[in-house]
């Protein structure tokens, strides 16, 4: 079942579409982006989204990348997944990097990223002064194979 985020629009968002699934299996929703950039070899740009969004407490909204700018241009999300926390009334923006060797071009209404709504499990850290032992034990960084 689709649970339900406000979305309001900016002025540089009127005309844009919401994001949304590109089919009917799709996981994450496409966002487009609000504006013209170029982003040269090995920068990075907070692209705007024209939106901003209201996620209900207890769910998030990961920002993932396309797989297709990733594999055709370099372009990816540095802090993939980004977090749109559920108190964020800012507008939403996609953190794009290019890894590519070729100045990239992104305009208005193209594609940039993926939101994936997700819902959070809250914790709390209790403090204590043993853990138990385990197999595994303090092994970590590679440590169950030489790869
Ligand atoms: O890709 C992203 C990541 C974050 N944000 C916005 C929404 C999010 O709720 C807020 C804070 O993000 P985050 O917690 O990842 O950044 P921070 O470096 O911890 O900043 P802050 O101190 O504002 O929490 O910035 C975006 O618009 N796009
Ligand atoms: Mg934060």
């Amino acid at each position: 079942m689709a649970i339900s985020i406000q979305i309001a629009r900016l002025p540089h968002g009127e005309g844009l579409p919401l994001p949304q699934y590109a089919t009917p299996g799709a996981a994450g929703m496409d966002v487009v982006s609000a504006e013209d950039v170029t982003i040269a070899p090995g920068e990075r740009h907070p692209v705007a989204t024209g939106f901003r969004v209201a996620i209900p407490e207890g769910y998030e909204i990961q920002v993932r990348p396309r797989s297709g700018l990733a594999f055709k241009h370099g372009i990816t999300v540095p802090n993939t997944p980004g977090t749109i926390d559920s108190d964020y009334r800012g507008e939403l923006k996609v953190l794009l990097i290019n890894h590519g060797p070729e100045a990239f071009e992104v305009k208005r209404g193209e594609r940039i990223a993926q939101l994936v709504p997700a819902e959070v499990t809250l914790a709390r850290f209790d403090e204590v002064s043993e853990l138990d032992d385990t197999e595994r034990g303090h092994g970590g960084f590679g440590s169950t194979g030489t790869k």
